[in-house]
């Protein structure tokens, strides 16, 4: 008997557990970024993988789209956090395009957040704490090079230096490191249940204040 196909092993493939918490609509608070913490807290309390994880989807000047994991670093009334380097491709994209969408997917929970906005860049001090809470491994590694390009010959050397210049110095946080705010547009929280039902709550700002609509699955 042959092997089933790839596309049968993945059609197969059991998507969500049985047990998944709610979303009921009637009950959501009148700020999506409150909704977005009510659930981080959940996913965190229920020990879910990764709950920071994100996809970040950016597109630089002609359009040309690209998607990349980031850590989420926090959710604060102005919106959701991450922090890179201003010189990799995803600064030079925002730099282009101070737009951006970021995904959340919680698979234990059979939950799926996508928020959309516009970009700005968070004060020094948020990005400076930022860098000087990584690994100075991770440090070294920022200042060596750059994000992205391929790596050559001087490799070792250049990540030698950038280590000796972490460690002479604790306090080093180069420039380009940048702490990000995506400011929500729209944020749709996306809820599965049995029996492949889902239930997805899009909030979408207009005129200063959150509109709110049940979508279609
Ligand atoms: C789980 C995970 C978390 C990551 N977190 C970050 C992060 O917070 N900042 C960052 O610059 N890159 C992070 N990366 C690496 C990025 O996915 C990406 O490779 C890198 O930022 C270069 O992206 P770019 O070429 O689009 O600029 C992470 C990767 C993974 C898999």
């Amino acid at each position: 008997m042959s092997e089933p196909s790839l596309r049968d092993r993945l059609r197969a493939l059991k998507v969500f557990g049985e047990d998944m918490p709610e979303l009921v609509p009637d009950a959501a608070p009148h700020d999506p970024l409150d909704l977005l913490r009510t659930w981080l807290e959940e996913a965190l309390a229920q020990g879910v993988a990764q709950p920071h994880a994100m996809t970040l989807a950016t597109s630089d000047a002609a359009g040309a789209p690209s998607a990349r994991t980031l850590l989420l670093k926090d959710l604060t009334p102005e919106g959701v956090w991450f922090a890179s380097l201003s010189s990799s491709p995803k600064g030079r994209d925002l730099e282009a395009n101070p737009r951006a969408a970021v995904v959340l997917y919680w698979r234990e929970q059979g939950r799926q957040i996508r928020v959309t906005g516009a970009i700005e860049k968070g004060p020094r001090d948020v990005a400076r704490a930022d860098f000087l809470q990584r690994h100075p491994k991770a440090r070294a590694t920022a200042i060596a090079g750059h994000q992205s390009e391929p790596i050559g010959d001087d490799h070792d050397e250049l990540q030698a230096d950038a280590q000796a210049r972490v460690d002479a110095d604790d306090r080093f946080v180069p420039e380009e490191w940048v702490a990000w705010i995506l400011r929500p547009q729209t944020v749709e929280f996306w809820q599965a249940a049995r029996h492949r039902e889902q239930t997805r709550l899009r909030y979408e700002k207009s005129g200063g204040d959150w509109q709110r609509d049940l979508l279609w699955p």
